[in-house]
């Protein structure tokens, strides 16, 4: 798969283990994260990977800040983004098969790299299931939709 992987300064040595670890199994990387430990801003990096994933440059990202909370909530505001935090290997499974989650996210203080390496294989050896779910993935972009329309806040 084509991966886009974005993190900030929190994350970047874990990216790096992540990076690897994808790469040996094949998978070909887009780094949209910082490569320092000095501080950034995670919306930045959360942007750029959303922003290839809709654009459907990349086949999904990987997005990894201190907690997995703040990269994954600004990844989200950009359309057609279904961003999910998570810290364990059935919530990142879940997220693709009930949510379809086109970009996966933890936090480099929450999780280990054996984890996050459980996390990723979870995620990325998933299917999204469809029937009810999609009818309810439909049901979040419609929201989306409205509010992109302006006809709600
Ligand atoms: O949700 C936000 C992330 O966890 C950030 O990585 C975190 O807020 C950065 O914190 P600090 O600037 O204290 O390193």
């Amino acid at each position: 798969m084509k991966i886009a992987i974005g993190n900030d300064h929190a994350a970047t040595a874990l990216k790096f283990e992540m990076m690897d670890y994808l790469g040996n199994l094949g998978h070909e990387l887009v780094n949209f994260g910082t490569d320092e430990d000095a501080s950034v801003n995670y919306p930045d990096y959360g942007e750029a990977v959303a922003r290839a994933v809709a654009r459907k440059e990349v086949d999904c990202g990987v997005l990894i800040c201190g907690t997995g909370i703040g990269i994954s909530l600004a990844a989200n505001k950009v359309e057609g983004i279904r961003a999910a935090s998570v810290s364990d290997p059935v919530s990142a499974r879940l997220a693709r098969e009930h949510n379809d989650a086109n970009i996966i996210c933890f936090g480099a203080r929450i999780v280990g790299p054996e984890m996050a390496r459980a996390i990723l294989d979870a995620y990325l050896g998933a299917e999204f299931l469809g029937g009810r779910h999609a009818d309810r993935v439909r049901l979040i972009h419609e929201i989306e939709k409205r509010t992109i329309e302006g006809r709600e806040l």
